[in-house]
């Protein structure tokens, strides 16, 4: 067998929406301009993977959906990286994690990895939703404002995205905050995740985090466990997932086309509960399909034009939601249309 060379692997992490799939974007693309090959692991808890429309086809990518690689489907993810670098011998890969995950339990399914396979785990990249966190701060409970809060401890490098949507003095209060909780990780503030990208790679240099002697074998610093004043489950056997316990997935495929101005009312409307969503969508009312996106109470809206056989589906991502009134609110908007 030939001496193959050591994979550099890459965490992706954040909370639904934070904007995971931007960054991967521009992280893929910064490799690219430097001749490289990356290749994706894409996690969805959905059973629909529509980031993947987002990220060129030439990039290799594995898709690991219907669950997530912290827990449920875990032992699969040294199969699908084992798998990608036999098959395409990628330069470097990332493993965009769902937004639920527990990236200390990624770790250590990638430190399982790491010892039948010739990888190098760089670090976790974490990117935060500034108005979401900064709202939880406030609130100062629930499962979702502690999930980010591991999420944000676990980072090698931290991107404090979205900050079009808070102020510049709370943005500054955000940062200390994120501080207080990971002192070794940079934090980057950013609109779209426009950060410059050799920057966060060069920040991975594993100086942050545990000292050498207790880093599990190929895994980066993190910063998580100096920190760590929280009881956290995890071990590597037995341990209960609190945080997808509660996370709720509801996937409706359309009959057919319906009205945009119907739709963004009907989004609009949405119970909170609802805090991630997204979409293909063919409007009556406009020529082309849309990739919609809904995250932390913001709409958007993408023209596409899908390669391949992609149906009109929308995910609805959210905790203890009527699944039928979603349901029934959509059968409605296709109703509608039927009777125009
Ligand atoms: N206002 C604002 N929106 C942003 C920013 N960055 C990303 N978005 C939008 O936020 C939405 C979610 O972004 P994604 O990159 O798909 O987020 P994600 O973390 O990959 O989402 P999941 O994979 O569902 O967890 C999209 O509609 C983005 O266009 C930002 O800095 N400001």
């Amino acid at each position: 067998m030939p001496n193959q060379a050591t994979t550099p692997i890459y965490i992706l992490s954040g909370f639904l929406g934070s904007g995971k799939t931007t960054f991967l974007q521009r992280l893929v693309n910064h490799w690219q301009e430097q001749g490289l090959r990356p290749a994706v692991i894409m996690n969805e808890i959905g059973d629909v993977n529509l980031d993947g429309l987002l990220v060129e086809e030439r990039v290799p990518m594995t898709e690991m959906l219907s669950g997530c690689i912290c827990c449920s489907i875990r032992g699969d993810l040294s199969v699908e990286m084992a798998g990608l670098i036999e098959r395409e011998h990628p330069d470097v890969i990332v493993v965009e994690a769902t937004g639920i995950a527990n990236p200390m339990e990624i770790l250590d399914g990638v430190t399982e990895a790491a010892l039948y396979m010739k990888i190098d785990l760089k670090g976790v990249l974490t990117v935060v939703d500034s108005a979401h966190l900064l709202e939880l701060y406030r609130e100062q409970k629930g499962k979702t404002f502690r999930l980010m809060q591991e999420q944000i401890r676990a980072a090698s490098c931290l991107i404090l995205n979205k900050t079009d949507r808070v102020t510049a003095g709370e943005r500054e209060e955000l940062e200390s905050v994120i501080s207080r909780w990971n002192g070794y990780a940079p934090i980057l503030p950013a609109v779209r995740c426009e950060v410059d990208v050799a920057e966060v790679l060069a920040s991975l240099g594993g100086k942050t985090g545990l000292p050498e002697s207790d880093k599990p074998d190929g895994a980066a610093s993190t910063g998580l466990e100096a920190e760590d004043e929280e009881h956290h489950s995890h071990s590597a056997a037995g341990h209960h997932h609190a945080h997808h316990d509660h996370v709720m997935v509801y996937t409706h495929y359309l009959r057919g086309p319906v009205d945009s101005g119907e739709f963004e009312r009907f989004v609009a409307g949405m119970p909170r509960e609802v805090y991630r969503a997204k979409g293909v969508l063919t409007f009556s009312d406009t020529a082309s399909r849309f990739l919609f996106q809904y995250a932390f109470r913001e709409p958007d809206f993408l023209r596409i034009t899908p390669q391949g056989d992609v149906p009109d589906v929308v995910v609805f991502i959210g905790e203890h939601f009527s699944k039928t009134a979603i349901e029934n609110g959509m059968r409605a908007l296709e109703g509608q249309e039927g009777r125009s």
